[in-house]
């Protein structure tokens, strides 16, 4: 398992990470979340050792990175995919990686098919797109059969297809018992995806949950019924002591009661239902609702006219103004 413990890092007056304290446990899939520059690779790098921790501490199994012995059999990871020699072969990456680490060269090979890469082992990484160099990094990740892996946004550049095989890949490592840590902004493959959630914002912890927590804490769950006697059906709700508020498309949305109590007090006064559905916030508007104090960079639905606005270059007054990058989404 993995343990951060009171974790800072700052850069000259930014500080990045702000005493983060988790652990990442094995055999399932623990998500890491946050808006961009919440601090995620910053926290990754630390985990590896890639850069020293203002303070705090990260053990892996209850070691510093730095006293593994052939760390890649403990841990591998895949941070950021375009680090790559690119003049060297797919195949001579991973002989490299596995000749320092101690790993026998006919993992290799292995690794090469388990990320559909056989084909173009002798071809130059740096012609690779992409989704390819994506899976040439996770292939290293895999080399030396860690039991802690680590993935910063490892779908990023994936088709649809490496995506589904990415989301199957982590969840069968997970069930071999193994210590599975990724970061992504794809909220709709992080909920397919992900048992557990840490969740960051400016550096700071804003959440270390399960997924369903997750969603039923940080968002609305309500039961949404439809009725060709609306009229009637709100006496009832009322009489019962049940909230209802009428929305759009002649539907109303109960708090509070669910979804078979609501249907059985519908026939008991044998009102016709033509919906009676319960109604469960995503993972993205959770994450939304839980982030909207923490996100640093905002963009604008409108793109900003020359015409109605104070002018090119000319300083913004609207709220925000000192942090906003524009509408390229920030970054970093
Ligand atoms: N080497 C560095 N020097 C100075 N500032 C840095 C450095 N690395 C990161 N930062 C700053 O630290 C903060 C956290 O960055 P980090 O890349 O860890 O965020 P992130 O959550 O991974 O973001 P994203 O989702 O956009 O990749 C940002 O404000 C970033 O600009």
């Amino acid at each position: 398992m993995i343990e951060v413990t009171g974790l800072s890092k700052r850069y000259g007056p930014k500080l990045a990470v702000d005493d983060l304290t988790f652990q990442v446990r094995p055999g399932i899939v623990t998500g890491f979340l946050g808006p961009n520059g919440a601090g995620k690779s910053t926290t990754m790098r630390m985990m590896l050792d890639l850069d020293r921790p203002t303070a705090g501490a990260v053990r892996i199994d209850g070691r510093r990175y730095t006293d593994l012995k052939d760390p890649l059999t403990h841990v591998g990871a895949l941070l950021d995919a375009k680090a790559l020699h690119g003049g060297r072969s797919a195949y001579h990456h991973l002989l490299c990686l596995a000749q320092s680490n101690g790993i026998p060269a006919s993992r290799v090979g292995e690794v090469l098919d388990t990320v559909g890469l056989t084909a173009v082992a002798k071809k130059r990484s740096k012609g690779f797109s992409l989704g390819m160099g994506q899976r040439l990094g996770i292939a290293g990740a895999l080399l030396g059969d860690p039991q802690i892996l680590m993935f910063d946004e490892p779908v990023n550049g994936l088709d649809p297809e490496g995506i589904h095989w990415i989301r199957n890949l982590m969840k069968s490592l997970a069930s071999q018992g193994r210590t599975v840590f990724v970061s992504s902004h794809l909220m709709s493959e992080m909920a397919l995806t992900a048992d557990h959630l840490v969740v960051i914002g400016q550096g700071r912890l804003l959440a270390d949950t399960s997924m369903a927590d997750f969603i039923r804490t940080n968002s609305r769950s309500y039961v949404r019924l439809r009725s060709p006697q609306q009229e009637r059906l709100r006496d009832v709700l009322h009489q019962a002591g049940i909230t209802a508020v009428t929305a759009g498309n002649g539907t109303l949305e109960v708090d509070g009661a669910g979804s078979e109590q609501l249907g059985e007090l519908a026939a008991r006064h044998q009102l016709v239902l033509h919906e009676l559905s319960p109604q469960q916030a995503s993972l993205e508007e959770a994450f939304m609702q839980l982030t909207a104090g923490s996100v640093e960079y905002h963009a604008h639905t409108e793109p900003a006219s020359p015409a109605s606005g104070p002018g090119w270059g000319a300083p913004r007054t609207d709220s925000g103004a000192s942090e906003d990058r524009g509408s390229t989404g920030g970054g970093n």
